[in-house]
């Protein structure tokens, strides 16, 4: 004690929906990477509690904190500081994140990862992990990847938080076709040309809600980047830049609008490991 765990952001690069149980989740296939900004938590001895701080703490409130609500589940007392760098309701998991997080945590002090922790969650599994995946069902069957190319991206969000459920709700088809076959990208172009393949079917239902997500998508085109798309939700958007200064150029241009935005890139290693 302490602990720090970084809780990346999740990135749904490729998200098909395709299909629907009878208990209303949806059934997924998803190509999910991470990038190299998220919260960070903090774990200390005490009875179980919770502070949060960073940019995004005035978001969050209550006893229902997807951290306390990990702890619980695996029966550990903690006194937990979460840092929320990312902006919350906005399809890059930071609520998944910041539970793996503390059970990532947790389980270097010795509590064993608690059974069916997608309880918590349909992005905990991946978040687990924290590494690329071929993420199915509805987010608990993972198949593992190889590291994807270190991209230079930018994630920008306007603000305005989507909620999953409607965005699900407000879908036309739930019966797409799967993801076609995810091969070992070899660089940058392979996985560009291979995502110009794919969709998120969630992109067009939260346009329909949130109408400036398209402007977060065309924002991130005119300042260069080879390929945009939204994750997960939304309403956070990607975009993929051949330089991290291009890279960097474009998220203070987004900032310009008003809008979260951040230069970082995809799938570097969690810096606590
Ligand atoms: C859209 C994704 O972000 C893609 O990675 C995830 O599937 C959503 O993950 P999440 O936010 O952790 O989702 P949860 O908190 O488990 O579920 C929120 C709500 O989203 C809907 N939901 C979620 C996952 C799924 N496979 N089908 C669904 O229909 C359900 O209405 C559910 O009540
Ligand atoms: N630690 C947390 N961080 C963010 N949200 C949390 C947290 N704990 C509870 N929540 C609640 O969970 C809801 C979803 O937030 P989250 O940021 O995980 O959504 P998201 O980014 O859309 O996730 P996903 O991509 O997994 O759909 C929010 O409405 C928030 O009130």
């Amino acid at each position: 004690m302490p602990v720090t765990e970084a809780a990346p952001a999740k990135l749904n690069l490729a998200l098909h929906v395709t299909g629907r149980r009878a208990d209303g989740y949806h059934l997924l296939d998803s190509l999910v990477g991470f990038a190299g900004v998220g919260d960070v938590v903090s774990l200390d001895a005490g009875p179980l509690s919770l502070r949060i701080e960073g940019p995004f703490a005035a978001a969050l409130s209550g006893d229902d904190n997807l951290c306390l609500r990990a702890a619980r589940l695996a029966g550990a007392d903690a006194a937990i500081t979460l840092t929320k760098n990312l902006p919350v309701a906005s399809g890059i998991g930071g609520g998944s994140a910041d539970a793996a997080a503390v059970l990532r945590a947790l389980a270097r002090l010795g509590h064993p990862l608690p059974a069916r922790a997608e309880r918590l969650g349909a992005d905990v599994p991946v978040c687990l992990a924290s590494t690329p995946a071929r993420m199915q069902g509805v987010g608990e069957i993972l198949t593992p990847l190889p590291p994807l190319p270190a991209i230079p991206l930018v994630l920008a969000n306007p603000g305005v938080a989507l909620s999953t459920p409607l965005v699900f709700a407000a879908m036309d088809r739930r019966d797409n076709p799967g993801l076609p076959d995810i091969p070992r990208f070899a660089g940058p172009e392979d996985l560009v040309e291979w995502l110009a393949a794919t969709r998120n079917d969630l992109e067009a239902p939260a346009r329909a809600i949130a109408p400036v997500v398209g402007q977060v998508l065309e924002s991130l085109r005119a300042t260069g980047a080879g390929f945009a798309r939204m994750s997960g939700s939304g309403a956070t958007c990607f975009g993929l830049y051949d330089s991290a200064d291009r890279a960097r150029i474009a998220a203070a241009a987004l900032k310009q609008h008003g809008w979260w935005a951040v230069a970082t890139e995809l799938a570097p290693p969690p810096p606590s490991r």
